[in-house]
């Protein structure tokens, strides 16, 4: 059984006087250990394919299933703990606290999770990837002082923190330079096909796209698969 399944899925959003469709009947199988790109022009829908993928926005028709289980069948509540146990986000902007160590930046998830480990198991979990990811000596740095690609390895290892087992990635190399880059799309493959995490990058950059296992281009709302 997939994952994450899209099926049939179609968000329009009102323009004050005209309607955008921003997705339109799409349909997607995300399964585990496999890493996903999708592409597209500026403006045609990948971000709101994203938030319709990780239950954030509700689809005005068509359906998604998160490991089985179907999203417009839930509550609230419900949806909001799928969201949680389910999701890692990673944006292009980090969306860090500045203020904030590294560390507790990569724990904020954990303060919401329902099934919380021991801190122990946390500080386990957590410098064991950051010593795959390389930036183990930057768990206790204050955020602000990281450099572009050392906060996206922050990132990412907050969106997998609490065992998330579905990692959206909305631009992640978007500012970063190509070595910081390669190395982010590295942590990804690494999350994908050794920990055997779903993976969806969504991303501009064609490099980027030919290092993940299939690639999807979204053209005006309308999702196809797609050989780079
Ligand atoms: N909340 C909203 N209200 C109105 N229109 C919206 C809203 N969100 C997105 N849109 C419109 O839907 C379309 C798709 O937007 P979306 O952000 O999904 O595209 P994108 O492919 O991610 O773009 P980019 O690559 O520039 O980030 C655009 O025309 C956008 O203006």
């Amino acid at each position: 059984m997939a994952l994450l399944s899209v099926q049939n899925v179609s968000k329009t959003f009102k323009d004050h006087d005209y309607r955008v469709h921003a997705v339109r009947n799409a349909s997607l199988e995300v399964h585990r250990g496999e890493m996903i790109a999708i592409i597209g022009p500026s403006g045609s829908g990948k971000t709101t394919l994203l938030n319709l993928m990780g239950i954030v926005v509700a689809p005005d028709s068509g359906e998604v299933y998160v490991d089985g289980q179907k999203a417009s069948d839930m509550s609230d509540a419900v949806r909001c703990r799928i969201r949680n146990q389910y999701f890692g986000y990673i944006v292009q902007d980090f969306a860090l606290i500045e203020e904030d160590t590294s560390m507790q930046n990569i724990l904020v998830p954990t303060l919401y999770s329902k099934h919380k480990k021991s801190s122990k198991e946390y500080r386990e979990i957590i410098n064991s990837m950051a010593e795959k990811l390389q930036i183990a000596d930057k768990l206790k740095s204050t955020v602000k002082h990281l450099s572009g690609g050392e906060r996206q390895r922050v990132a990412i290892i907050r969106s997998m923190v609490n065992d998330q087992k579905i990692i959206l990635a909305d631009e992640p190399t978007g500012s970063l330079d190509k070595d910081n880059s390669a190395i982010v799309i590295h942590c990804l493959r690494e999350l994908a096909h050794d920990l055997q995490r779903a993976v969806v990058i969504v991303t501009h950059d064609p490099d980027v796209a030919r290092q993940c296992d299939r690639t999807f281009l979204l053209a005006d709302g309308s999702l196809t698969p797609c050989a780079l």
